[in-house]
């Protein structure tokens, strides 16, 4: 079953007498459960197009449908986790995990069990009463993880989510995700920078063209599952990365002549 379709996607900003057509002919279809994920080169409107699908921006014409209904603004059955960190300073981690539930009037006892297991799937139990400040930012992103899956959102949108991470810390949670998702199953669209990275987590890896960004390639990646960072020592993933660093290479030398 289709979970999202975005059908013939664009997307003009209009500041002042200029405008920036930062998507055209966007066609994209995520299955129930699919881990889709977006790279691109800078300023090709990977942002705009997670912005539409979380409904904070509109598109210019064409349309994105979730559950067979048209994305008309933001909702509860969609989580976002952005790569800056988005905790509440003032809170502890449980109640920054609470923090959606109790807004929508979840009962006190059930809010902690929630906020319990989802501390326990992302590794941070015992650390329920620590203030962000007290967490490194590996900890904090999987604090807005476990904050985001507590809504039972039916999609995840990650905006570079482990991109302000250092390289080890990064390929932790990349398996973190991995393993979540393998447990809870929510459909993911991910957005990343980082080829690797992309291989490694996608079911479907969707290449974008420089500005106006558009689809440039849809590559299904079939490298077995459970992966985990020995997966990206394989020939085939490889070849994989070989051909989408050919495609991103020509596409961000095509941008940069563009500015
Ligand atoms: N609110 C806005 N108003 C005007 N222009 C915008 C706005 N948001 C994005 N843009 C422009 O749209 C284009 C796409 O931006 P976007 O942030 O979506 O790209 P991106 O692929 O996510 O970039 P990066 O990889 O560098 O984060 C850029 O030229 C950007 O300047």
């Amino acid at each position: 079953m289709n979970k999202l379709v975005l059908n013939q996607l664009a997307k003009v900003f209009n500041i002042g007498n200029q405008s920036v057509e930062a998507l055209q002919d966007i066609n994209l279809t995520l299955a129930s459960n699919e881990l889709a994920v977006i790279v691109g080169p800078s300023g090709c409107g990977k942002s705009t197009l997670l912005n539409i699908v979380a409904g904070l921006e509109k598109s210019t014409t064409g349309s994105a449908v979730m559950n067979g209904q048209e994305i008309c603004g933001p909702g509860s059955d969609r989580g976002m986790v952005f790569q800056s960190y988005t905790l509440f300073p003032w809170l502890s981690v449980q109640e920054n995990v609470e923090f959606g539930l109790k807004i929508k009037g979840v009962p006190d006892r059930e809010r902690r069990e929630i906020a319990h297991h989802y501390l326990e799937l992302v590794g941070l139990r015992g650390f329920e009463k620590t203030l962000p400040k007290a967490l490194s930012g590996g900890m904090k992103q999987r604090v807005a993880i476990a904050r985001a899956l507590a809504n039972k959102p039916e999609m995840l949108l990650m905006d570079e989510p482990f991109g302000a991470l250092d390289a080890q810390t990064r390929l932790v949670m990349q398996e973190l995700l991995l393993s979540v998702w393998e447990k809870e199953r929510t459909t993911i669209l991910f957005i990343t920078h980082d080829i690797d990275e992309a291989i490694l987590l996608a079911d479907n890896l969707y290449v974008m063209s420089r500005r106006p960004g558009r689809i440039r390639a849809k590559i299904k990646i079939d490298i077995p599952r459970p992966r985990d960072h020995r997966s990206t020592l394989s020939a085939q993933f490889s070849t994989i990365k070989k051909d989408v660093m050919e495609m991103l290479w020509e596409e961000s030398q095509a941008a940069a002549m563009q500015k």
